[in-house]
């Protein structure tokens, strides 16, 4: 049917006519308009379409912080559903020597959850990008897209979020390549990443069992350590931060190093090995401090030659205030960052009461010495550092936990001679390691013996434990003498 020009005509100004209606009455009533208008549109879309969706966005906020439950989703459905889906994207893992297989973009998957059945998908918005750029936009947004029917609502958003979110965790600790971290970056990375710690993998082979030392003192350490991990509860109930404080102290090479290796593998930690004399002053070990992540050890070696031990205890404003006026002097000065540290007792003391307490949880901070006795009380008081550990020169014990980890043996016909000279010699577990290197002799047990007579041989040249004891109140008499 052919409609005449009139028709068209009386059509577009009937059109017009009611726009502008609209528009007049959208300018007096608009609120109104919009709620009646959403509210029976949304009322429509709930009757014919059941489901409810709920995003999750790969970085919230200001974009600078990515999402700790996108990323805990992630691994879940990495883990739990990828078998299910079609399309899989794999990346990089522990730092380049495995592959992670994931969902790829645009893809679905169903989970089920107490008999309620759930769909993800995985979503991109892709941003524009300039016509000459050569690199992704770094504006793509990824997200996470769970649909479930409206009568799951509460299971979804009680439990099974809950469940995803904790699985996801569980799954991230179990997977990820644990790392070594240091403050001593070059400036170049420091500019590159604005971040104060550099890192590397984490691959130290030391275990307890391979630790030499007396086996009830390992037992109790490794208890200790076993039921801090597991106590998130009980340190919420009683209203403490999630940390523990270790100090180990012993001559050198008794195996301070290798215990926090041993302390890390058994928790599955990251290591933050803080060299407190490259942190200028206590602004930046605050910032260094915050910037560490839960599930790790913050190791401060040689504690007694890495901070000044003296000078009365501030509080954290007198700290900020002094930082200033000596960042003021120095700018007058002219002088540049090659400045000695300014790290003080105080401001350790100061971040470890306080600031700490509000940086997330399950964090260990482990202090080494060789001379326990020139720390300030103050620092190592119980509550701070709560467990003391002593390592010491190598008992016929260790010595049998170093045997078999060196040679294979645990008994030999010169284990006897062995065993008198530990109890009389002072000998360090490192030396003692050295001694049992198999790079003597030919056949097995011809360098097995050879490493034994070697250790003996060793062993004899060493001073005698009260040789040892005379000599060291000697140096103190004549420092006391100095002083
Ligand atoms: N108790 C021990 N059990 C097993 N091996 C040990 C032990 N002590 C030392 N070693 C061996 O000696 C080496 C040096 O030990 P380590 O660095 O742990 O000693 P340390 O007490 O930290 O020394 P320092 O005080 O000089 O830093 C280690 O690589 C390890 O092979």
């Amino acid at each position: 049917m052919m409609l005449h020009e009139g028709y068209w005509t009386g059509l577009g100004s009937s059109i017009a006519g009611v726009m502008f209606m609209w528009a007049i009455a959208r300018q007096y009533f608009p609120s109104q308009l919009d709620f009646y208008l959403s509210n029976s549109t949304s009322k429509l879309v709930r009757l014919v379409y059941p489901y409810l969706e709920i995003t999750f966005f790969e970085y919230v906020g200001e974009r600078l912080k990515r999402s700790e439950a996108y990323a805990a989703i992630e691994a879940y459905l990495a883990d739990s559903c990828s078998a299910r889906a079609a399309r899989l994207k794999a990346e990089p893992d522990r730092g380049g020597t495995d592959v992670a297989l994931s969902m790829d973009d645009f893809e679905e998957v169903v989970d089920d959850f107490r008999g309620a059945k759930l769909w993800w998908c995985s979503n991109k918005i892709v941003s524009r990008r300039t016509s000459f750029s050569f690199y992704p936009a770094p504006e793509d947004r990824h997200s996470y897209r769970l649909v479930f029917h409206r009568r799951h609502r509460d299971l979804v958003v009680g439990a099974y979020l809950r469940h995803v979110v904790e699985e996801g965790k569980a799954i991230e600790v179990r997977k990820r390549q644990r790392k070594l971290y240091t403050n001593v970056a070059n400036m170049d990375w420091y500019e590159r990443h604005r971040n104060a710690w550099s890192h590397v993998p984490f691959e130290h082979p030391a275990t307890f069992d391979t630790l030499a030392m007396d086996a009830a003192k390992k037992q109790e350490i490794v208890e200790d350590l076993i039921s801090f991990s597991q106590s998130k509860d009980y340190y919420k109930r009683i209203g403490k931060a999630w940390k523990r404080g270790y100090l180990l102290y012993g001559p050198p090479g008794t195996g301070k190093s290798t215990m926090i290796a041993a302390m890390a593998n058994l928790l599955d930690y990251d290591v933050y090995d803080l060299e407190l004399t490259a942190v200028k002053n206590n602004t930046v070990l605050r910032q260094l401090l915050i910037e560490t992540a839960s599930k790790s050890i913050i190791v401060i070696e040689d504690i007694d030659c890495s901070v000044d031990l003296s000078g009365k205890r501030k509080t954290a404003d007198e700290e900020k205030r002094e930082d200033a006026e000596e960042e003021k002097k120095k700018i007058a000065a002219g002088r540049g960052d090659k400045e000695e540290s300014k790290v003080t007792l105080s401001g350790l003391l100061n971040f470890i009461d306080g600031i700490w307490s509000s940086c997330g949880g399950e964090k260990l901070i482990v202090f080494t010495t060789n001379h326990v006795e020139k720390l300030d009380p103050a620092l190592v008081r119980r509550g701070r550092m709560d467990k003391h550990v002593e390592l010491s020169y190598c008992s016929f014990e260790g010595f049998k936990v170093l045997a078999k980890n060196y040679l294979g043996i645990v008994e030999h016909p010169l284990f006897g001679e062995i065993s008198g000279l530990l109890e009389e010699k002072n000998i360090s577990p490192a030396d003692v390691a050295e001694n049992l290197m198999l790079k003597y002799g030919t056949g097995d047990g011809e360098k097995i013996e050879a490493c034994l007579e070697n250790l003996i041989k060793a062993l004899k040249e060493c001073k005698s434990k009260t040789e040892k004891e005379a000599e060291t109140a000697t140096v103190e008499e004549d420092e006391e003498a100095k002083e």
